[in-house]
């Protein structure tokens, strides 16, 4: 029987691999845990603290990063090794010690609907996590599935000049534009259009410039007049 969903597939050795089905949680107060002090600790834990999520740490020896937080108050440390119970209230879980018997046994310790990363083994764990490029509202990730993490860095930091930092204020003004043009318009056939050319670039433009004068007379022209040229 041929498979039916042959288009997002690709093989590998004549396996067929899967995609994975990319997902931006949202983690505000939801409870999480990093198994490992870490390297790979701290940066997870560092993504899941702005993400606001509330974080426990159970390691015998954590980074001083990791200690900054928990003397603020940010995050909760368990000096302790591993044990089934610490991952029994979490919504989401990371194992990131640096020994892979110990991060099998996480694994093994979760249920099948909590989220689990183990960070040396991409197979068992529900999730993995891309390397992340934010710009306000704006979020980039990038995955190679496991194949490369390293890639995964470097095509973030290629991302980053081409999505400078006045992408945050952009979206701000994309975010409101497209609110009023949302609430002025009815007609659906004027709405699209309308929407189609906010998207011109050189909204964009005057945003770096920060020639916000002239991009709200654009804006304004726009919505008064269906489009931006005569
Ligand atoms: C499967 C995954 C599981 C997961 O963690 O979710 C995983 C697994 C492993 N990473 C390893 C190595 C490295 N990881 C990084 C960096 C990052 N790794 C991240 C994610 C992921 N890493 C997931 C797949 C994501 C994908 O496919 O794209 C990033 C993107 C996100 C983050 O961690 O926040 C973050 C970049 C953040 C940033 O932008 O800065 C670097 C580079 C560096 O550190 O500079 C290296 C060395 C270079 C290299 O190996 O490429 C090893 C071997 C360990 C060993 O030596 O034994 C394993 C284990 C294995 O492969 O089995
Ligand atoms: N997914 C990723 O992005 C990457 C994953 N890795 C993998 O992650 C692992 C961790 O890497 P690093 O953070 O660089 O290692 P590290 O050596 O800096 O930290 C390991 C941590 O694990 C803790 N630990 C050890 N046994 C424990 C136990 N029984 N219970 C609780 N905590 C325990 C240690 O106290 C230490 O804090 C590596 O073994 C590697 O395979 C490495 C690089 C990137």
């Amino acid at each position: 029987m041929p498979r039916t969903s042959t288009v997002l597939d690709f093989k590998v050795q004549g396996a067929v691999i899967l995609s994975a089905y990319p997902i931006h949680l949202q983690l505000k107060d939801r409870p999480a845990v990093v198994i490992g002090g870490g390297k790979v600790a701290e940066r997870k834990t560092r993504s899941l603290l702005d993400a606001g999520a509330v974080i426990t740490v159970i390691s015998p020896v954590v980074t001083s990063a990791i200690q900054s937080w928990v003397g603020e108050g940010r995050v909760i440390w368990k000096n302790k090794t591993f044990q089934r119970d610490d991952v029994k209230d979490a919504f989401l879980i990371i194992a990131c010690t640096n020994d892979r018997s110990v991060n099998g046994e996480v694994y093994e310790a979760c249920n099948g609907r909590q989220l689990v990363n183990i960070a040396d083994d991409p197979e068992k764990s529900t999730f993995t996590v891309p390397a992340v490029l934010h710009r306000g509202r704006l979020c980039l990730s990038v995955s190679t599935s496991g194949a490369s993490p390293g890639l995964s860095k470097q095509i973030v930091e290629r991302l980053e000049s081409e999505f400078d930092e006045s992408y945050e204020e952009y979206l701000e003004f994309l975010f409101t534009a497209r609110k009023r043009i949302l609430g002025a318009e009815s007609d659906p056939i004027r709405k699209k259009q309308l929407l189609s050319q906010l998207l011109d670039a050189r909204f964009a433009e005057l945003t770096k410039q920060r020639e916000m004068k002239e991009r709200n007379r654009l804006l304004n022209r726009l919505i008064s007049e269906g489009k931006l040229d005569t």
